[in-house]
């Protein structure tokens, strides 16, 4: 059991606040991933679980017990860096022995322990390689061995990943998530990058500027982002915004006017929202429906990925709208072309940034 809960978390340096009370339950064997833009303030929030900065205000319990004041080695935690960290005269058995070792583990237990981590994450020929002889991959499983090897309550990962090129990173991604299966720990992982969030979380934390802008599950965000920050923020390629104004309202729907003079009819509540209200309507690009009838515009870009086909479209009023098809699909550059919205994907957002509530849930999520 391992339960990590953050009641109204704050960090002051000097003056600046930057964590600016995080309220938040990870339950026990979750994978949350923190993720936000840099400077959010994700790392920081993780290193204080760590015990690796002071908590300067709020209440950090795991398993139920407050453990502002524990230090580090003793919350149960074990930390893998970006950097790796590992020490570069040692092999890679040594570097997994050495917090054992420390921890007055015998050799023998020692020795069972690392040969069985090493075995998981397939790392028993370089048992005896320095750090300087591996691929960065290698380094990786191996500052995860040693975090392995430890029995940890919880696993925290500060940006584990961001030194590997796009492919390892890939492969590795899918490697965390085998082993988060495998081993069923409480898991904390951060990042900056939405794609690993989207594809390992269990639940995903997004943070801006030292606040929590939303918390929910890799579809939950997806499909209903509570504001436009996280609409931005998750998907990708990104949502497209187009600036709309209310024509009319009602606890059903709001008919939104585009900016050429059309009208759409979106399911929404827009019970406060009177006629003239400026917003914001989001779709998708893999909702923008090619060669309907719609807003006209110019094909400018096509960026072809294979499996699927990117346009951006110039619309009449000068914006860049980029629809994604299948990969079959084809329009010249510079060719006219017309684009539907389907009014049940588009999203609307208020001068807050706050997104009026849809009435139908996707239905995964219903
Ligand atoms: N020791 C420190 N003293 C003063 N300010 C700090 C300190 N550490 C971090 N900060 C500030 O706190 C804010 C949050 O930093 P943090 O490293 O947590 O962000 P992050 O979201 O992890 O960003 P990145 O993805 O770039 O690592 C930043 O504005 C940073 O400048």
């Amino acid at each position: 059991m391992a339960t990590v809960e953050l009641r109204d978390i704050r960090k002051t340096y000097l003056k600046d606040e930057i964590i600016k009370g995080v309220s938040l339950t990870i339950e026990d064997r979750e994978f949350v991933v923190f993720v936000g833009p840099s400077g959010c303030g994700k790392s920081t929030l993780l290193r204080m679980i760590a015990g690796l900065e002071d908590i300067t205000a709020g209440d950090l319990l795991i398993d139920g017990r407050r453990v502002n004041d524990v230090e580090p080695a003793k919350r149960g935690l074990a930390m893998v860096f970006q950097s790796y960290a590992l020490y570069p005269h040692m092999d890679v058995y040594k570097n997994m022995e050495f917090g054992l070792k420390l921890a007055g583990m015998p050799a023998s237990e020692r020795s069972a322990k690392i040969r069985d981590v090493a075995r998981i994450l397939q790392l028993e020929p370089y048992l005896h390689h320095k750090p300087g002889q591996l691929s960065g991959g290698q380094r990786q499983r191996v500052a995860i061995g040693r975090a392995i090897v430890r029995n940890p309550k919880v696993f925290l990962f500060d940006e584990p990943l961001s030194n590997l090129d796009a492919a390892l990173r890939g492969q590795m991604r899918v490697e965390l998530a085998t082993l988060h299966r495998r081993l069923n720990a409480t898991t904390i992982y951060v990042t900056h990058d939405q794609v690993e969030a989207m594809t390992m979380a269990d639940k995903i934390v997004v943070l801006q500027g030292g606040v929590v802008e939303q918390v929910g599950s890799p579809l939950e965000l997806y499909h209903h982002p509570r504001n436009l920050f996280v609409a931005k923020f998750i998907g990708s390629p990104p949502m497209n915004f187009i600036p709309v104004v209310v024509e009319t309202s009602s606890t059903e729907s709001v008919t939104v006017r585009l900016p050429d003079e059309t009208f759409l009819d979106v399911p929404v509540d827009g019970s406060n929202t009177p006629a003239g209200t400026a917003l914001t309507l989001g779709i998708r690009p893999e909702h923008v429906a090619l060669d309907e009838p719609g807003l006209a515009g110019q094909v400018e870009i096509v960026e072809r990925l294979g499996a699927a086909t990117l346009f951006h479209i110039r619309l009449r009023d000068g914006q860049l709208l980029v629809a994604q098809s299948d990969g079959a699909a084809d329009h010249p550059l510079d060719s006219g072309v017309s684009v539907g919205l389907p009014p049940r994907h588009c999203h609307l957002f208020g001068a807050d940034g706050l997104a009026l509530a849809a009435h139908a849930r996707h239905p995964l999520l219903a």
